[in-house]
């Protein structure tokens, strides 16, 4: 049975200590929608300075008032410190310029970047065979070069001098992404370089983690996805261990985990929030009968069948 997804926040707690972000500034980027959304909120009510930031500054801004309303009503309940979602300057994470201009914004108003949660992206579906040039420039451009611009930027900018932690945002590409080869290299791509900064920037006290989520029911990410989307909900979600999609509360809490204190002493790691979809067979792509390709060596007749 498909699990519904209630969205109303006021069901919804954080097992973090209040207060956990005082005094703490950080970027969520595509934090007006989904997952990110989470995040921010997460972070918000625990204290932090949260700035969002995505293409479409409307859509954040509504976004922003409904999450203070629910952390301003969650402070007041618990008597923790009063954090805050702030939008920042319309930014595609693709616009190496447009990146820079956000994270200079953000270190001349707050004075800090503290907190830095790459979560913008997104693919299409399409197979390898029809996909473009400029399709599959598209996908890797937004997630991986993107990704790898807001590092670089905060790194420059705050990080390097003050240390901070980084999470960046995957998905489940363990076993390739089929029918979305774009998306599995560039996330791929992410997790290894994720790596290669946490060694490069340990000595300036800079974390780089990845958490890579399995399916997250998200409105906008199902309504991207068209008839894709009713394959995940007719053949996928019941092949999956959970039987059921994650909420995105489940990856906003290994977030916040990886960007406090008590993850400390990780670095280069990647958290899969997958209900162990990742150890399971998923079904993405049906492969058509192969009893006529040519074996090599002697196949024994029953294996045959
Ligand atoms: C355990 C398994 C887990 C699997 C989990 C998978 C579930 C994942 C869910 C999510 O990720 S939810 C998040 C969903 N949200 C989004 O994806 C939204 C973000 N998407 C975008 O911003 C865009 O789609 C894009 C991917 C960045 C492309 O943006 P852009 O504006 O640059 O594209 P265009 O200029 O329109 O096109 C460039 C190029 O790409 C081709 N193209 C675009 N869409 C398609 C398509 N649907 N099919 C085929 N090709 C497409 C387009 O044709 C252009 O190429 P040319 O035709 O000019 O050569
Ligand atoms: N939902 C799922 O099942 C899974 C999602 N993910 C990943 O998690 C992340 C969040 O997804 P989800 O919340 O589901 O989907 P959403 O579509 O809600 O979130 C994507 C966010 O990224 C922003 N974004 C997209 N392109 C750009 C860009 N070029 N520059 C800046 N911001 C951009 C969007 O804002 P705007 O349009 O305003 O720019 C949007 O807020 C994505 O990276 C997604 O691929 C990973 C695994 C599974």
């Amino acid at each position: 049975m498909i699990m519904a997804v209630d969205t109303t926040p006021t069901r919804w707690q954080s097992v973090y200590r209040p207060s956990l972000f005082a005094g703490k500034v950080a970027l969520v980027t595509g934090g007006g929608s989904g997952i990110g959304r989470s995040i921010a909120t997460e972070l918000g009510s625990l204290g932090a300075t949260v700035v969002i930031a995505s293409r479409d500054v409307d859509k954040c801004n509504i976004a922003a008032k409904e999450m203070n309303q629910y952390i301003q009503q969650n402070c007041s309940d618990h008597g923790c410190s009063v954090g805050k979602v702030v939008v920042g300057p319309s930014t595609s994470i693709r616009d190496e310029d447009q990146v820079n201009n956000l994270i200079e914004h953000i270190i001349d108003t707050y004075k800090a970047l503290h907190l830095l949660v790459n979560n913008a992206g997104g693919q299409f579906v399409c197979s390898a065979e029809e996909l473009s040039s400029k399709g599959f420039q598209a996908v890797v451009n937004t997630n991986l070069t993107g990704t790898f611009h807001v590092c670089r930027a905060a790194f420059e900018n705050y990080m390097r001098d003050n240390g901070g932690s980084i999470v960046n945002i995957t998905l489940g590409n363990r076993n390739g992404m089929p029918n979305m080869v774009h998306s599995g290299a560039a996330r791929a791509g992410i997790e290894n370089m994720s790596i290669t900064l946490s060694q490069e920037w340990m000595e300036s006290d800079v974390r780089v983690n990845c958490v890579r989520p399995g399916i997250v029911f998200t409105e906008s990410g199902f309504e991207n996805y068209g008839p894709a989307g009713d394959m995940f909900l007719e053949k996928i979600l019941p092949a999956m261990p959970a039987k059921r999609f994650a909420t995105p509360e489940e990856i906003s809490s290994a977030v916040v985990w990886l960007l406090s204190e008590g993850a400390s002493y990780v670095t280069g790691s990647v958290v899969s929030v997958d209900g162990g979809s990742a150890f399971h067979f998923l079904p993405l792509i049906d492969i058509e009968d192969t009893s006529h390709l040519p074996v090599y060596g002697t196949l024994p007749r029953k294996a045959k069948l």
